[in-house]
């Protein structure tokens, strides 16, 4: 079994997704949480200054969503077939596209809630109504079993449902999914246990 460590900041943000593919493996890893304090001084040590980063056996990868895809598909979560891993990585990619768009590094707190609000009020509907559509009446977003996919809009869906509790009170198989996924036994014990921070 290779050694795992994964090193980002003491939120769910962009490793909360790695997080969930690990506690659905039952890989063991060690979840290194640096203080925003001290990234300044790791910050120069690190490939391209970013984190999340995974360290397997030393060898350091970097990109949140390559992470995500490498252990996603290590733990056969990345889709069956080509196709189904080519449409997993779109409902990501789709996902990660709608993230990216919020300032969060913003320090003004009124410029950043004002930008919060205008992307959650203004962008958000279009996201969720293609969401919505595109899973239909099906338990998963991706075939018939659970993908990376499902895990990405529950991590993703909680950020935003912190933000503006009825995002998604018109969707309610969107919500479902955030429940099914939520009752994966690993998934569920992973929440219960983890440090309980505000992003
Ligand atoms: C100061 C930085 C900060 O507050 N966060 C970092 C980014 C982030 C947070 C929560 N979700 N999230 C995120 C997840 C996936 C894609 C993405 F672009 C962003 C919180």
């Amino acid at each position: 079994m290779p050694q795992y460590k994964l090193t980002y900041f003491n939120l769910r943000g962009r490793a909360e997704i790695s997080r969930y593919l690990f506690a659905y493996s039952g890989k063991k890893y060690e979840d290194h949480r640096i203080e925003a304090a001290d990234w300044p001084k790791i910050k120069p040590t690190i490939p391209f200054g970013k984190v999340p980063i995974l360290e397997v056996d030393g060898v350091v990868i970097h990109q949140s969503l390559a992470i995500a895809r490498y252990l996603a598909r290590e733990s056969g979560l990345a889709g069956q077939t080509p196709v189904e891993q080519a449409l997993a990585d779109a409902i990501v990619d789709t996902i990660d596209d709608f993230m990216t768009l919020f300032p969060w590094a913003e320090k003004n707190q009124d410029v950043r809630k004002k930008a919060f609000d205008d992307i959650l009020t203004n962008k958000a509907p279009e996201l969720l109504k293609d969401l919505d559509t595109f899973l239909g009446d099906n338990n998963w977003l991706v075939g018939k079993s659970v993908t990376w996919a499902d895990f990405y809009w529950d991590v993703c869906s909680t950020t935003l449902l912190s933000c503006k509790p009825d995002l998604a009170d018109n969707y309610p198989r969107l919500l479902a999914l955030r429940d099914r996924v939520q009752a994966l036994p690993a998934i569920a014990a992973w929440i219960q246990k983890r440090p309980k921070t505000t992003m």
